[in-house]
């Protein structure tokens, strides 16, 4: 079986170690062994520490992915175009297509899953979410008998261990940022981690996956960790909780529809998620009859993600021995995406005032104004140096949007110094 490999970075080099240094057993559990045709790479010139000649590697994508003798195609590039392209021509030519690409499925994964059915072939992507642990598949076929409400994650490695370090050592987000980067962690571009579009592109391929639904990038609120500061963190701690980015899909309990989002949120420290550090990522599922499932493991680094794409790459060559096609997206229910306005979730305010008599009822009033009810007050310093940190009870996104906007509007309010959604239960 031969495969072109496009791309060898930080998770190609590892799938290039994986093939050659266990090609007996790979061998032994497709039935036929696997063989690179090619790697498609942008500079030949690179020093790669990999166990094979130069000779296989080439800067043209296109013509690799077009050979006849090529079965099944990997890749391990990102980004959109032209790996689309690529990708579209290598279904278009009968082969199967193993991807880490969460930001290409998430965004027109439905044009890439069309071209596999079209052309009776597998399309497989468990690396692109939640690096080396098993998710996708479970979704997808071992609760396809279930009924999922909820998945609550974390899945992003890079701002985990951001958040990680920023908490347990008080390290500044920038020396956090660039240790995680070295590490292999980060996208090409680390934007895509901090402001969440990593989270967000795979938000929306669990939220597909767990609803049957379609949803795409587009479709997820997004709010990325840049926002964190210090004083957030430290507050959380006081508050016996710990910050994380979370990635939450949900099917709504009052409407037809799912609201799907990223941000960054407190978690108290008793929730199994809070203990979720540096890059690993943990996915909770909620099921109808199965209840609560957990999945947890590796999100990021070359070898767990290129433990995913082997896996992959077995089952689809398994599937090209045996002469079928492996189970396909089934996006059969049409569930809108509900606007993040009509969200709930309970919220951490926390405002620098200024401490005169008639403060707290001033700023209670504005939450009551709109319906939002507070659980608890905290108040820091005295005079012009004053801090109120509040607690909500539940309340819809849109309610604390407004709240928060009269509260910019009072004199007595300095600033508002932070605004964090508090998820998996009482802090
Ligand atoms: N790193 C991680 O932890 C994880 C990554 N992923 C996903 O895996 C994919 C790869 O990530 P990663 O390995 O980190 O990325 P890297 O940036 O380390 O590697 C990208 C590879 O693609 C090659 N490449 C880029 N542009 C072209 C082009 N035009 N033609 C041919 N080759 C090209 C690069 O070539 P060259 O070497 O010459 O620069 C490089 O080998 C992405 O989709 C990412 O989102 C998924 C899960 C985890
Ligand atoms: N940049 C990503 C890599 C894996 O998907 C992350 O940090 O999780």
């Amino acid at each position: 079986m031969k495969i072109a490999l496009l791309g060898c970075g930080v998770v190609g080099s590892e799938v290039v170690r994986l093939l050659v240094e266990q090609a007996a057993d790979l061998t032994a559990r497709v039935g036929e062994p696997l063989e690179l045709a090619g790697i498609a790479v942008r500079r030949l010139d690179r020093d790669r520490d990999v166990p094979v000649g130069p000779e296989l590697f080439t800067t043209d994508a296109a013509a690799l992915v077009g050979r006849d003798d090529v079965d099944i195609v990997v890749e391990v590039v990102g980004g959109i175009e032209p790996v689309r392209s690529w990708l579209l021509a290598a279904l278009d030519g009968g082969k199967s297509v193993v991807s880490a690409n969460k930001a290409l499925l998430a965004s027109d994964g439905s044009t890439l899953h069309d071209a596999a059915t079209a052309a009776d072939v597998d399309l497989y992507y468990e690396a692109a979410v939640a690096g080396a642990i098993p998710l996708l598949r479970p979704l997808r076929e071992s609760l396809a008998g279930d009924r999922v409400r909820r998945v609550l994650g974390i899945v992003n490695g890079t701002t985990n261990f951001i958040l990680t370090r920023m908490d347990e050592t008080g390290a500044s987000f920038t020396d956090a940022l660039e240790e995680a980067t070295a590490l292999g962690y980060a996208e090409a571009d680390p934007t895509a981690d901090i402001d969440g579009y990593d989270a967000a592109a795979k938000a929306a391929i669990l939220a597909q996956l767990a609803f049957h639904t379609r949803v795409t990038l587009a479709d997820v609120h997004r709010e990325g960790i840049a926002a964190v500061t210090a004083a957030d963190i430290a507050s959380a701690k006081a508050m016996g909780c710990t910050v994380k980015a979370l990635a939450i899909a949900e099917r709504s309990s009052e409407r037809p529809g799912v609201s799907v989002r990223v941000h960054p949120a407190m978690v108290p420290r008793s929730h199994p998620l809070a203990s979720v550090r540096e890059a690993f990522n943990a996915v909770f599922v909620e099921a109808e009859a199965a209840g609560q499932l957990m999945f947890y493991g590796r999100g990021a680094g070359g070898s767990p993600t290129a433990s995913a794409v082997l896996g992959d790459l077995v089952a689809v060559a398994r599937n090209r021995v045996a002469g079928r096609r492996g189970p396909g997206e089934s996006a059969y229910a049409d569930l809108p995406v509900l606007p993040m306005g009509e969200t709930i979730t309970s919220y951490h305010v926390n405002l620098d005032v200024t401490d005169k008599t008639g403060v707290l009822a001033t700023v209670a009033g504005a939450f009551a104004n709109h319906g939002v009810s507070i659980r608890s007050v905290r108040q820091d310093g005295r005079g012009d140096d004053a801090s109120l940190v509040l607690v909500t009870h539940a309340a819809a996104d849109a309610a604390l949007a407004a709240t928060v906007e009269d509260l910019r509007g009072l004199d007595i309010v300095r600033a508002v110094a932070g605004v964090l959604r508090v998820e998996g239960g009482e802090p």
